[in-house]
């Protein structure tokens, strides 16, 4: 069934539609109940729709026409109790069918979400934000109307459309075979029209990722496009988006035109050439005006559904777009992936050590570490020093596994990286980066998200050691503030502090400072730096800093210079 679709929607044989129709299968599947529990209450509301007509020819034909008042008030009281049943249907109706493309809806989207959330920072880098959110959202919501909405407008159609096939047929068999040419030959034409309506969607979902994209790039800095006064440039960049968008809009729309006018344009000729002859019948005494009045209200309500399911091709090809967007990523395999087996990580703090590795970032030239072995013991506060851009970041993600090296291994407590499970590794480590992530939650919130657990007690502990109780003290709430969409109203300084004492709070085994103090005076930074010797003396630190005089007091220094990766002090530890 699955396979008949995907050949129904897309004309290459291998794509990635099946593999998309399965999966949207998987979610509609724990859904078969309640979908068979609204078909049936769809059944019965068009039945009562059906029944109109014919108390109307009751009313006239068995009451009013044989002056029988009996009757007139039975039909005047069924007609009232069908309407009133109609409408309490169709409201349960709209509820029911609401909640459940609701639930699909936010299960596709929570699956996807899902999988984006375990792929690594090199996927990240290549995909824009505003398309990963285009594909979450208007894709994602095609997917969810085609599964659940579409499912029941073609239920309705073939059950109309077979009903008055049949109809037809007994009829006039032979008029009914105007039918059986018209409907291959415009299956004929859409098969010809898909692959239009694919391409145009597709313009069209592009299109609109562009204008997620620049929302999402140029909002966060508008304070910047303030600043450099090129608000009317971005104005203009989001009228030409827009524009573009537009046309497209428009291109599609003559396409799907086209796709559904032509069809339409066969039946009526149909239609038309059925009156013709059947007119000829009539006129010739061969057929009867009743039967010729019947066959033409019978191919209308052929038109009616046929027209629905015109419609549902469109959107069928419009959902096939959208499937294999969204299945596009979800065919991306993280590349970073923990261990099947993985070997315990230890339990206490461990050595971190360095086995000859080399990296490249994929698609540049340089190779950012060429490193021979070099250890991080227990205990030590590590310096790594180096030119701007000389990889000391990436040798951070190393450690903490966003990346594997291309060259040689990593070890933690002399197992592999690679070996050890993902998760519980990366607890083990805190890194506070140059990009300091904060959410639209309160600031207790914010400190505790790498460690939910942690008590009040702790949470005041890591406060007064990243010298935050002024800050806290001068909020309208304390700790319970909420900060702004990534604590705006923060000033630098105070951002890098509420992220070192997030990080301490983790109580992690390895530390890693990564420009962590840079916005912090002097003063300050020696502070904190000093509370944290103390309270981490028998843990790892590993500090990246520019200030001079950041190496003094380090058990070890090292320097990352052109890819190298040398000790500068002292001359024994570290290198082996
Ligand atoms: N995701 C990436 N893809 C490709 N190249 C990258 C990526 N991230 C960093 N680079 C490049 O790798 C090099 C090292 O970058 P990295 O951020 O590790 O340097 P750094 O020493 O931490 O610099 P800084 O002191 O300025 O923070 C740079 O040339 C950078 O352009």
């Amino acid at each position: 069934m699955i396979g008949l679709l995907s050949r129904l929607v897309s004309s290459e044989p291998r794509d990635s539609v099946e593999s998309g129709l399965r999966w949207l299968y998987s979610f509609v599947r724990p859904q078969l109940r309640a979908i068979l529990g609204l078909m049936v209450l769809s059944i019965a509301a068009s039945l009562l729709v059906l029944a109109q007509p014919w108390l109307t020819k009751m009313l006239i034909d068995d009451s009013l026409l044989a002056g029988n008042f009996a009757m007139l008030g039975a039909v005047v009281l069924a007609m009232i109790g069908a309407t009133v049943l109609a409408t309490v249907l169709s409201g349960v109706n709209r509820y029911l069918h609401t909640r459940l493309s609701g639930q699909v809806l936010f299960a596709l989207r929570e699956d996807l979400y899902g999988h984006l959330q375990q792929l690594s920072p090199r996927f990240f880098g290549r995909r824009r934000i505003g398309d990963l959110l285009s594909r979450l959202d208007g894709d994602i919501a095609e997917i969810q109307r085609f599964a659940i909405d579409a499912l029941f407008s073609a239920t309705s159609s073939i059950i109309g459309l077979i009903g008055a096939a049949i109809l037809l047929a007994l009829l006039s068999w032979q008029l009914a075979l105007l039918v059986a040419v018209l409907v291959p030959l415009e299956l004929l034409w859409l098969r010809w029209m898909r692959r239009k309506v694919a391409d145009e969607t597709r313009s069209l979902r592009e299109r609109s990722s562009d204008m997620s994209s620049f929302l999402v790039e140029t909002l966060p800095a508008i304070k910047f496009v303030q600043a450099a006064g090129r608000q009317r440039h971005e104005a203009e960049r989001l009228h030409g988006l827009g524009q573009n968008y537009l046309g497209q809009l428009l291109r599609l729309q003559v396409v799907e035109f086209f796709t559904s006018a032509v069809p339409t344009m066969l039946t009526s000729v149909t239609r038309a050439l059925a009156f013709m002859i059947g007119g000829y019948w009539v006129i010739t005494g061969k057929w009867q005006l009743g039967s010729l009045i019947a066959f033409a209200t019978y191919l209308g309500m052929v038109v009616g559904p046929a027209q629905s399911l015109l419609g549902l091709y469109v959107a069928v090809q419009r959902m096939a777009v959208s499937l294999q967007r969204v299945t596009e990523l979800r065919d991306e395999q993280p590349d970073i992936v923990t261990a099947a087996k993985p070997v315990p990580t230890p339990r206490a703090p461990a050595e971190l050590v360095l086995h000859d590795i080399s990296f490249r970032h994929p698609g540049r030239q340089q190779q950012i570490i060429d490193a021979g072995r070099a250890r991080f013991p227990v205990g030590s506060k590590v310096v790594l020093t180096g030119p701007s851009g000389s990889g000391k970041t990436t040798l951070i993600d190393l450690l903490q596994r966003y990346y594997d090296p291309d060259r040689g291994h990593i070890t933690y407590g002399g197992v592999d990286l690679r070996q050890l499970d993902l998760a519980d590794y990366r607890k083990r480590l805190a890194v506070v980066s140059q990009d300091i992530v904060l959410f639209r939650a309160s600031l207790a919130d914010n400190l505790r998200y790498a460690a939910p657990e942690a008590t009040d007690e702790e949470v005041a502990g890591v406060v007064r050691l990243a010298q935050l109780e002024e800050l806290v003290a001068s909020l309208p709430e304390g700790l319970d503030t909420r900060l702004g969409e990534r604590g705006q109203q923060l000033s630098g300084g105070q951002r890098q502090r509420i992220a070192i004492a997030r990080a301490l709070l983790q109580q992690p085994d390895v530390l890693v400072l990564d420009e962590a103090t840079s916005a912090v005076d002097v003063q300050t930074e020696q502070a904190i730096i000093r509370e944290i010797d103390i309270l981490f003396a028998t843990r790892t630190r590993i500090i990246i800093s520019h200030r001079p005089g950041a190496a003094d007091g380090a058990d070890l220094h090292f320097q990352l210079l052109d890819g190298q990766l040398t000790l500068r002090s002292p001359a024994t530890e570290g290198v082996a």
